[in-house]
């Protein structure tokens, strides 16, 4: 096999309530999750006299075994009895780490995914997004593939089509720990429970974020790019932030506002789809 370099794209949650928190203390979500045609890339490259697999580059303030990458590996290699071919991972990082984009999460899946191909384990998508579950809450829906409405900590996922429209994602200048958002006193954490048809496709833009309101009075840089973000439509925040979106009916549009924003502001332009670009490729590659 020659080297197999996969996306590994971002996540929008296009609206994200708190509806309840069970005893184990983690928050029960209501979220729509739209997947980006932006992302990592990761590289998988076989390597003939070593087994296992293992990083090429350390991504900053993160030790290796703590990598999502990593865990998701040793979570394959668990599966398997017979020792594992080696395999070397390089990752192409675009992603804003603590962006609320689920770049991690999206890491994982990619890797899940990679590994179970290339070494041949043979795990069906139930039990790849079961043991997703395990590496974190947003990994399950990198797993299968399809936008999602999603429940439970974000593991119970309806397949949703929401409009592929495009995207401006800015990223203000703070990093957000997604624990000190769930802890806060502030957070509402009692909005009631709605349903949406199967295969959503309406507009998201009339649901919130519940973690909003405290992520603005903690970090006035997300507020400061919510209020210039939203002149030109609905803008929202994803997962706890740090990143925020606005949506447009076309490239160029959201383009034009690209173009417009503060210096000082990170992000890009992108648009929402709905069958992950990972997928997309792994279809290709059948
Ligand atoms: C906010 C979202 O991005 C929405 O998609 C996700 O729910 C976040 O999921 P995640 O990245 O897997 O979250 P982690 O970074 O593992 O969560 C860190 C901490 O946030 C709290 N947490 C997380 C998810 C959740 N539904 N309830 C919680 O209370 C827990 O204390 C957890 O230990
Ligand atoms: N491969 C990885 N890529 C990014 N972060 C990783 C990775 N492995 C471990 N981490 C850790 O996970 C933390 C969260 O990173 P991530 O980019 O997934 O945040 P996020 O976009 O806020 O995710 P979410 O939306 O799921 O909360 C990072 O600060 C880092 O310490």
């Amino acid at each position: 096999m020659n080297s197999l370099t996969l996306p590994s794209p971002a996540k929008l949650n296009l609206f994200l309530h708190i509806v309840g928190r069970r005893p184990d203390g983690f928050h029960e979500l209501q979220t729509l999750f739209q997947f980006l045609d932006y992302g990592d890339d990761i590289t998988f490259t076989p390597a003939r006299d070593k087994s296992g697999a293992w990083l090429e580059d350390s991504l900053p303030g993160v030790e290796d075994e703590d990598n999502l990458i990593i865990k998701a590996a040793r979570a394959i290699e668990n599966r398997t009895t017979s020792p594992t071919p080696g395999i070397s991972i390089r990752i192409n990082k675009r992603l804003p780490m603590g962006g609320g984009l689920g770049g991690g999460s999206s890491n994982a899946a990619t890797t899940l995914l990679a590994l179970n191909h290339i070494w041949k384990t043979g795990l069906n998508t139930d039990e790849l997004a079961d043991i997703g579950l395990t590496l974190g809450a947003d990994v399950p829906v990198f797993v299968r593939g399809h936008s999602a409405f999603g429940e439970g900590v974000g593991e119970q996922l309806t397949p949703a089509n929401p409009p592929e429209d495009w995207f401006v994602v800015l990223k203000p200048d703070c990093e957000i720990n997604t624990g000190k958002i769930f802890s806060e006193e502030g957070l509402t954490r009692n909005t009631p429970r709605i349903t949406i048809a199967p295969a959503f496709e309406g507009d998201a833009s009339r649901y919130r974020n519940d973690c909003e309101d405290v992520v603005r009075r903690l970090y006035p840089e997300v507020n400061q790019s919510l209020e210039w973000l939203s002149q030109f439509g609905p803008a929202r925040l994803t997962g706890t932030g740090a990143c925020i979106f606005g949506r447009f009916p076309t490239e160029s549009a959201a383009r034009i506002i690209w173009e417009s924003k503060p210096s000082g502001i990170t992000g890009f332009v992108a648009k929402g789809v709905n069958i992950s670009p990972l997928h997309q490729k792994l279809t290709e590659l059948e």
